[in-house]
């Protein structure tokens, strides 16, 4: 997970017109050269033409010396301890033809190996390095509805997504977990073995580890191999998937403050580029680092904010058309992009992934009888989910809470479906969104294993529909249900629009329920729900009516 890796050390590379010290990569790089080892770089050299590393990093390297030398110095050593001949005459005599030299197989398999985990991820070519994961249960823990066995399978899933191939996993009950290494002494014994055995890469841990147990494991674990924890992972994937402006300082937000606690002397890079200015006056290295960080996050926020306040202009203007706004929520992988994609025609990327969303997306649904509503795509929401995460997408989830109605959607397909319903509760809670009317979509019906048998659990219930957002089976009673259930957050008028306001009564048809209209002298007599927006605009005519 080259990416994951260089997300977690170094600050992320996305994050355009900045007066940051460090100059953002503008040219998103495949991969951190810095941190790409020793044989990555010879397999590197060899695929010369697949990868053009020098002509791909050229532009970066001018703009980011530390990288730059960071790569000199582990091309050196690729070449020390491989031979200098072989890259020599390859790269100087390229037009007389020579045989390679012969290799024994054991090596050139290994190498086919090695070239074989460089993925395309996201548009992306990242190393796919080895993981193992670890998870803790600690007994009498009420707070996890997740069994242990389930929360790494999701984190099995998460890697997966971040580009890592997990080649396995374990996990401890403890009665607390231990604060110097999270887990017990006899099982960072066990890991280390397994990191040996099986050329282990990352270990990541299901849960959040403090700054100190990071770096007490890394240690014990012998120093060559990398730890980081869920929150670590699910950032990578947020930085990988971060398409946005507005997503991508979101994303840089949260990982520069994950960062602030855990900094050591890697950092050091950051002085270099702020022309050794900041060199402290007896400060230590550490405070320095920290002090540059942190002007780095007031910077952003700053850039945010302005970023936000664009937003809401826009977001103001869409208001100005008083059509009600239906936001879809839900676990990550629920499948809210399909259904969003079923109903507009949009064509936002769904995929069995998770966070394969993180912008929002608005479209206008028609419904058959001429309704109308806006529907909005949201970002997915996971148990563990990082408060980081949560608060740096505040904004965006703002959305939400403007929203006249909330589309809870469920795969109920999954077998962790209750569960995962619990934790989208528990972060709908957060948002301080309970009063939204709610409506719920037990999506993917068509993967169960009774349809017909979910459907009729879903009649008990109270506003849960049963759909199939793939094949379109029930969208028509969803998009009803919808209608219902926004007349419940409308209100109602009784208005006399004059014979010239002709544009207000087609949009109360559009956007309102209409009960009844009669045509007087003065004008149309329309009695209808509509949303809380039109009615301010219809004040003065209802004023009318009731004179
Ligand atoms: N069988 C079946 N698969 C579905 C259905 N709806 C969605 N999927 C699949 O589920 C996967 C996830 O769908 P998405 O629409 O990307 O899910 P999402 O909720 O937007 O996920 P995030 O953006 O990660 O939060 C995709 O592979 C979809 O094809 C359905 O009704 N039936
Ligand atoms: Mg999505």
């Amino acid at each position: 997970m080259s990416t994951c890796w260089r997300s977690i050390i170094l600050p992320p590379t996305v994050i355009p017109n900045t007066a940051l010290p460090w100059t953002p990569n503008l040219v998103k790089t495949r991969f951190s050269i810095r941190k790409i080892s020793i044989p990555i770089l010879r397999a590197l050299r060899e695929e010369i033409e697949v990868l053009d590393v020098e002509s791909a990093e050229s532009g970066f390297l001018q703009k980011n010396p530390t990288v730059a030398d960071a790569k000199e110095e582990e091309v050196d050593g690729a070449i020390n301890s491989n031979g200098v001949a072989e890259f020599t005459e390859s790269e100087n005599n390229l037009t007389s033809y020579r045989p390679p030299p012969k290799r024994d197989s054991k090596k050139s398999e290994d190498d086919d190996n090695f070239r074989s985990r460089f993925k395309l991820r996201n548009g992306r070519e990242v190393f796919e390095e080895k993981a193992y994961l670890v998870g803790v249960e600690c007994k009498g823990d009420q707070d996890d509805t997740f069994g242990i066995e389930e929360s790494l399978k999701e984190l099995a899933q998460l890697a997966d997504t971040a580009g890592l191939m997990v080649v396995d996993s374990t996990y401890q009950k403890l009665a607390t977990p231990n604060p110097r290494t999270y887990i017990g002494s006899g099982k960072v014994a066990e890991i280390k073995t397994a990191i040996r055995a099986l050329d282990v890469e990352t270990v990541i841990f299901d849960d959040e580890l403090s700054p100190g147990q990071l770096r007490n494991l890394e240690k014990a674990f012998g120093g060559d191999v990398r730890v980081c924890d869920r929150t670590a992972l699910i950032l990578d994937i947020f930085n990988q998937r971060a398409a946005t402006h507005e997503a991508a300082l979101q994303v840089a937000l949260a990982q520069m403050e994950y960062q602030l606690p855990r900094l050591t002397k890697m950092w050091t890079h950051l002085e270099r580029q702020a022309g050794g200015k900041v060199k402290g006056m007896g400060e230590k290295q550490i405070e320095v680092d920290k002090r540059i960080l942190r002007t780095q996050i007031g910077t952003l926020k700053k850039e945010l904010e302005s970023v936000r306040q664009h937003r809401k202009q826009y977001r103001n203007r869409r208001f100005s058309v008083p059509v009600p706004v239906v936001s879809l929520v839900g676990y990550t992988n629920a499948g809210k992009s399909t259904l969003l994609n079923r109903l507009t025609g949009a064509n936002v990327l769904a995929e069995d992934r998770l966070f394969a969303t993180l912008d929002p997306t608005t479209r206008r649904v028609q419904v058959k009888n001429g309704k109308e509503f806006l529907l909005t795509d949201t970002v997915g929401f996971i148990q563990k989910l990082p408060t980081m995460l949560v608060a740096a997408f505040r904004a965006t989830l703002e959305e939400i809470a403007e929203s006249s109605l909330l589309v809870h959607v469920v795969d109920i397909s999954h077998p962790l479906a209750q569960q995962q319903i619990d934790a989208v509760n528990k972060v709908l809670s957060e948002l301080d969104v309970e009063t939204i009317p709610k409506l719920t979509v037990w999506n993917k019906v068509d993967r169960t294993s009774d349809p017909h048998k979910v459907k009729m659990e879903a009649e008990k219930g109270e506003d849960v529909i049963c759909i199939s957002a793939l094949n379109g089976v029930g969208l028509e009673e969803f998009c009803n249900a919808v209608h219902e259930k926004l007349k419940d957050s409308m209100v109602w008028v009784e208005a006399l629009v004059p014979f010239d306001r002709g544009e207000l009564l087609s949009t109360i048809h559009h956007v309102g329920m209409v009960e009844g209209t009669e045509y007087t002298a003065n004008g149309t007599l329309i009695r209808a729900h509509v949303p809380l927006l039109l009615a301010r605009q219809l004040t003065p005519m209802r004023q009318l009516c009731k004179s």
